[in-house]
């Protein structure tokens, strides 16, 4: 399964959800030419699937020369980023030399600002390895790093010239991964394709035991929301900002907590019940229950002591898509249907953090 993202100056690239057996092809296709790649990966992807992706590689004639990082949201920093220069300039690339990020988005995203800015940019191939990069972070072009006070401050706007994404890869994810990765899946469904998340509510089980028929299908919605709204803004002038959904929270509550503590999925999870209560308090129509319900079927752990509301609403403040001083929040007009609004009031930011709490202590067991 193909699709395009087609942006209108004429740029595309292809988001490939299929084995990685057909790299060689699609790197042929996509005018990347044989010879080295720089690749870069973290110790728990290299241990499960480098080996596979070497012998692919090489037989179809290519010389890779492997980098492996520690694995997490620590590494999305810049100690790793220049160990990524350190290791490509001392090697030898050049502008042509492709650089494929063989991850989740932790190195999709160091290794994509690296791309943009070595030797001022290589040919990106981004090879995502968990759901959250396969169906978000891999497409669209936002790379970066994190800095001591935001999530995500430092980066560029860099699109790959491929994407592929082996749904089989998803397999040997941790419990726990492959349900932060389901939150981003819900944020689609709910910023732009009602269908998905009925498809959600009534195959839960499945959705949760990863059925290899449904996985493809799964991915490709998740992926389609993605290319839809970043083909219409790139450089997210406007409409991007709704795939931001549950982030103003949610990169706040990775922050405080200490990068790590909770995954991106989580924190956004937590992030999206607390911008559920900011919508509903709008739109009363908004289904609140329906949704809370799903939300509530991924699992957050414990909140720390140190997640405390005025600790978070300070940390908001540096969110990017705050203009002048004013916070702005993504809301759900209706289900399928967000948009960017810099008139919340302050005094409903605590009472929505609560929403989201209360919602977790709640939480359904599956
Ligand atoms: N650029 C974007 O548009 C965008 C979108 C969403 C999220 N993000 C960023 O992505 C990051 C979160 O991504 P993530 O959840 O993929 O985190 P991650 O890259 O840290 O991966 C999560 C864990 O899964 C492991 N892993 C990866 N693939 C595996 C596999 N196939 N089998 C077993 N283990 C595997 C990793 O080693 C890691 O321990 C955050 O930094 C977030 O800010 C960026
Ligand atoms: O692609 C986008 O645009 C997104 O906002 C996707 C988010 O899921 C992702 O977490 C992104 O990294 C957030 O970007 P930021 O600009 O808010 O740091
Ligand atoms: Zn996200």
């Amino acid at each position: 399964m193909v699709h395009y993202v087609e942006l209108p100056d004429g740029r595309c690239y292809p988001v490939v959800i299929d084995s990685l057996e057909t790299l060689p092809v699609w790197l042929e296709r996509v005018a990347v030419p044989r010879g080295r790649c720089f690749l870069v990966t973290d110790e728990h992807v290299a241990h499960l699937h480098l080996e596979s992706l070497q012998a692919i590689l090489k037989t179809a004639g290519w010389t890779p020369y492997v980098l492996v990082l520690p694995p997490g949201e620590p590494t999305k920093a810049l100690p790793y980023l220049e160990r990524i220069y350190d290791e490509a300039l001392r090697w030898g690339i050049d502008r042509r030399t492709p650089l494929l990020a063989f991850g989740g988005g932790v190195i999709g995203d160091l290794a994509g600002f690296a791309a943009a800015t070595l030797l001022r940019g290589l040919p990106l191939v981004q090879l995502p390895t968990t759901l959250i990069a396969q169906v978000d972070s891999a497409i669209g072009g936002k790379t970066g790093i994190n800095h001591a006070l935001g999530k995500n401050l430092i980066g560029a706007f860099y699109q790959p010239a491929l994407v592929l994404a082996d749904p089989s890869l998803l397999q040997t994810l941790p419990e726990r991964e492959w349900t932060s990765g389901l939150a981003e899946v819900v944020k689609h469904a709910l910023i732009g394709d009602p269908a998905l998340f009925s498809l959600l509510e009534m195959r839960w089980t499945d959705v949760l035991q990863r059925n290899p028929s449904l996985l493809p299908d799964l991915i490709a919605r998740a992926v389609l929301v993605k290319i839809r709204i970043v083909v219409q803004d790139e450089r997210e002038a406007g409409p991007r900002a709704i795939l931001n959904f549950g982030h103003t929270f949610g990169h706040a509550i990775e922050r405080v907590a200490g990068y790590g503590h909770f995954t991106h999925g989580e924190a956004v999870a937590l992030g999206m019940l607390a911008a559920l209560w900011l919508s509903h308090q709008r739109h009363p129509d908004l289904p609140l229950t329906r949704i809370r319900a799903l939300l509530q079927r991924l699992p957050v752990p414990p909140l720390p002591e140190t997640l405390d509301f005025k600790t978070l609403r300070q940390v908001m403040q540096v969110d990017k898509k705050t203009l002048a001083g004013q916070l702005r929040f993504v809301l759900l007009r209706r289900l399928g249907e967000a948009y960017l609004a810099d008139d919340v009031p302050e005094e409903a930011l605590q009472a929505a953090w609560q929403f989201a709490c209360a919602s977790r202590q709640t939480a359904v067991a599956y």
